[in-house]
């Protein structure tokens, strides 16, 4: 466990230079066990730009905490709806302008697809025509119905879901894999809303 437990850490400290966990939000998982599922979460309100040794708590399949650090996050059973539906080893959750703005721009398409963008290549899209398509799910108050939403949109080639004008959810089949796919991600939707942006301004007619 001390291993994922520096693994995790490691990935919070990019994340958090990032500027990734205003107000709080986020939190990030990696899994312990298979059989019994557990994994270590970030425990709950903590501000995660800070690194103590309550950072991570470990919990079983039900979100149950087996150690003592504190209370789990909110959204754990997030990250074990990823854990019991795919092969993941890790599980990020963040809140950005640019994943709540994207969520709330398509959130009527159910989804957002990218193609002819280099960075889709992050996620093992490598044919020319290759596309990535994330789905977008409403954000509920209610965790228990929030997990059940989300886990009902991952299938075993999804590597993200967005939250309504709430943040994101990605993983991977490690640390390493996991922040490469939610960089990717805030990439993507970075370049997305400054290309609509300069359409908007016309600013290709004036090139
Ligand atoms: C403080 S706003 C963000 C929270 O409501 C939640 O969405 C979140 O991402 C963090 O919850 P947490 O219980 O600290 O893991
Ligand atoms: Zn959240």
């Amino acid at each position: 466990m001390i291993s994922a437990w520096n693994e995790l850490a490691c990935v919070k400290r990019e994340l958090a230079a990032r500027d990734w966990f205003p107000g709080t939000s986020g939190n990030l998982s990696i899994k312990v066990s298979n059989k019994p599922l557990t994994c270590l979460v970030t425990v709950s309100g903590k501000d995660k730009y800070k690194e103590t040794e309550e950072d991570f708590v470990l919990v079983d399949q039900d979100g149950k905490a087996l150690t003592e650090q504190g209370k789990p996050s909110a959204e754990t059973v997030i990250h074990l709806e990823v854990y019991k539906r795919t092969d993941a080893g890790c599980s990020l959750h963040v809140h950005t302008l640019d994943n709540n703005l994207i969520s709330e721009l398509y959130a009527e398409k159910g989804s957002i697809t990218f193609r002819n963008v280099e960075l889709i290549k992050a996620f093992g899209v490598l044919d020319a025509d290759g596309e990535l398509t994330i789905p977008i799910v409403e954000n509920f108050a209610d965790l228990p119905t929030l997990g059940k939403v989300v886990g009902e949109q991952i299938s075993a080639d999804t590597k993200a879901i967005l939250i309504r004008n709430h943040g994101i959810t990605v993983w991977g089949k490690n640390a390493f894999e996991a922040k490469r796919h939610l960089e990717a991600c805030e990439f993507l939707f970075s370049y997305q809303m400054k290309l609509l942006h300069a359409k908007a301004l016309n600013l290709k007619e004036v090139l």
